[in-house]
């Protein structure tokens, strides 16, 4: 599903060139759950946003099912992104003016879908990440781990074929963490593919391998499970 291959990706500014990623070679296969680890500073959040087509590499290769999308003009790469990927974030991301079922919603206002299926699409998710009787509830009134149940749901209305999750716990206690964890395996075991940053031993155990960059470059890679029954691509 995702061939990186030598990319990189350096940010420059008027005084300063940093290079977050050097010579970075990933394959993703459809079904996996992959973690990504490092130490602050090594590329990690950097590589997601070139996975999740939020920024472009700087050179080398990124072929997303097969088409090379690395030097996508921003408009084309949006596009690409609806619908196909979906995000969530440490901070939650949620939209504080929104209460929790039109925060659900508003990717499938994006993509256009009428309202009477909207609400249905919308009242199955939120039933399914438990939190269906908070959905007039704002960001402001819900715990940490309820606002990321509602990010995931924000995340997978859409039926996307990948989530990627910059460290989804971060700022969870180790219950609700471990709830959010199980949603996202639930999610994989069902064939959406996973790539998540994180800091967590604990998170990584969830995955089937785990990937360790240092100073933007991959330096091992430790298989932990197989996908199961999954197809592969
Ligand atoms: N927009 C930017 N402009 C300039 N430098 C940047 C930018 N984004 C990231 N960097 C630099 O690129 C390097 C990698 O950053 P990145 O955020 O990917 O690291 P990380 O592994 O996710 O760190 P952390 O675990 O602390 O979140 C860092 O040296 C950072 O300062």
């Amino acid at each position: 599903m995702i061939k990186i291959e030598k990319l990189k990706k350096i940010f420059r500014t008027e005084e300063i060139e940093t290079s977050a990623l050097n010579n970075v070679n990933i394959h993703i296969n459809k079904g996996e759950f992959v973690a990504i680890m490092g130490p602050s500073g090594c590329g990690k959040s950097t590589l997601l946003n070139v996975i999740g087509l939020l920024d472009n590499p700087t050179e080398g290769k990124y072929l997303f099912d097969g088409e090379e999308v690395g030097q996508l003009k921003e408009r084309n790469r949006t596009k690409l992104r609806k619908g196909n990927i979906g995000f969530v974030f440490q901070s939650f991301n949620l939209i504080d003016e929104l209460n929790v079922f039109e925060n659900v919603e508003l990717p499938l206002i994006y993509l256009k879908y009428k309202a009477k299926e909207r609400k249905e699409m919308v009242e199955e998710v939120l039933h399914r990440m438990k939190i269906g009787h908070r959905r007039k509830h704002f960001p402001q009134q819900l715990s940490g781990g309820q606002q990321q149940r509602v990010a995931i749901a924000r995340a997978v209305i859409a039926n996307p074929k990948l989530i990627l999750a910059d460290e989804p716990t971060g700022n969870l206690d180790s219950k609700n963490g471990q709830e959010v964890m199980k949603l996202l395996t639930e999610l994989n075991r069902e064939g959406t593919t996973i790539v998540m940053v994180t800091h967590s031993m604990r998170d990584a155990d969830y995955a089937h391998r785990v990937v360790n960059l240092f100073d933007g470059q991959v330096i091992t890679e430790e298989m932990k499970k197989e996908i199961g029954d999954i197809a592969l691509m």
